[in-house]
């Protein structure tokens, strides 16, 4: 039997034997302020939804992310991924799925217009936020496969990179930390965990160059473990991958996965203060703000 939901912030008893529905209603432009000149405010919900499918045979959650138009991820949406991982881990969630329920995008990273023209006060709302949901999701007591079903620039291979075993389908999507491309650095966390998940000599070339992976470039150096060519066949692969831990004690496992990520988490851990005066310094400066605004108007004008 399989269990859905759709849901916001705070939802609890997941495990329930029955299905909920809880559609969000608040829409809201994101940020109610001044844009380049040609640029509109969209519309698109502020935190997104996310729907999680419990399969109650395996314990496995399914959790998509929908936050129209790119999964651009927001201070609400964050917040929402975070409570999310929260209820799972509090029902004892088996394994984790994360992927997209949007066509073509997994997630398109950082939503820019929380960096664009932002207070010191929004930023450090948002940016606290972005630490919290990463230290969640790269230490899930349960093992965790991110099912890259579209592009995942920036953020989005962060997210992607933090779960366990990622699986793209090929071949038109990108995956990569585009940072320097935009001309902003990927914040030190970032860049520990792309050295652990390709090595240092592969990491530096990645991220100095910005570079976007295609599928097959992106399993060549280890930033994927699988490539397949149909959703069905990542579920396939996703619960494959998941399911041979079924006999694998779950304390053992997850005293392991954190001894492996322990140096990263307790990097961030340690230095968020000094992590997020980075930020503030960094992308405040008139220099940065005038390069993401260009930035933003050039994804308008494709
Ligand atoms: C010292 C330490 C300092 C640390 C500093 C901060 C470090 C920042 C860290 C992380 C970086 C990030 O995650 S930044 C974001 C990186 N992401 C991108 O660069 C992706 C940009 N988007 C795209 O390339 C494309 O949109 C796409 C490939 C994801 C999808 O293409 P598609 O053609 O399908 O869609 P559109 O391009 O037409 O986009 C639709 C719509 O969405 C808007 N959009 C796209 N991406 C974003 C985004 N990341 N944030 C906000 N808005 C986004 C785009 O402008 C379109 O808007 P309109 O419909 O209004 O035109």
């Amino acid at each position: 039997m399989i269990i859905s939901f759709h849901y916001n912030i705070g939802n609890q008893g997941i495990f329930h034997n029955s299905i909920m529905f809880v559609k969000k209603a608040l829409f809201a432009v994101p940020n109610s302020k001044s844009l380049p000149i040609g640029l509109v405010a969209r519309f698109s919900s502020a935190t997104g939804d996310i729907g999680v499918t419990v399969n109650d045979k395996t314990g496995v959650a399914t959790v998509k992310l929908q936050r129209a138009p790119v999964n651009s991820l927001n201070t609400g949406f964050l917040k929402n991924i975070e409570s999310t991982l929260d209820s799972l881990e509090k029902e004892k969630a088996r394994g984790l799925i994360l992927t997209s329920g949007l066509p073509k995008i997994f997630t398109a990273g950082l939503d820019i217009l929380e960096l664009y023209n932002c207070t010191t006060e929004s930023l450090t709302t948002f940016w606290t936020q972005l630490q919290s949901t990463w230290l969640k999701l790269h230490a899930t007591s349960f093992p965790s496969v991110a099912l890259i079903n579209g592009h995942a620039p920036g953020a989005g291979c962060q997210l992607a990179m933090s779960c366990e075993y990622r699986i793209m389908l090929g071949p038109k999507y990108t995956i990569g930390l585009n940072e320097t491309k935009m001309g902003i650095i990927a914040p030190f966390w970032f860049v520990d965990t792309m050295i652990d998940t390709l090595g240092p000599r592969q990491a530096e070339l990645a991220l100095t160059s910005g570079k976007l992976f295609t599928s097959s470039e992106a399993l060549k150096v280890g930033l994927i473990d699988e490539e397949v060519g149909s959703e069905e066949e990542g579920v396939a692969k996703a619960e494959a991958f998941l399911s041979q831990y079924a006999t694998i004690p779950g304390t053992a496992r997850k005293l392991t996965k954190l001894m492996i990520r322990e140096k990263t988490i307790s990097n961030l851990v340690k230095n968020k203060d000094k992590d997020l005066k980075n930020v503030i310094d960094l992308i405040t400066s008139a220099q940065v703000q005038k390069g993401l605004g260009l930035y933003l108007q050039s994804l308008k004008k494709k």
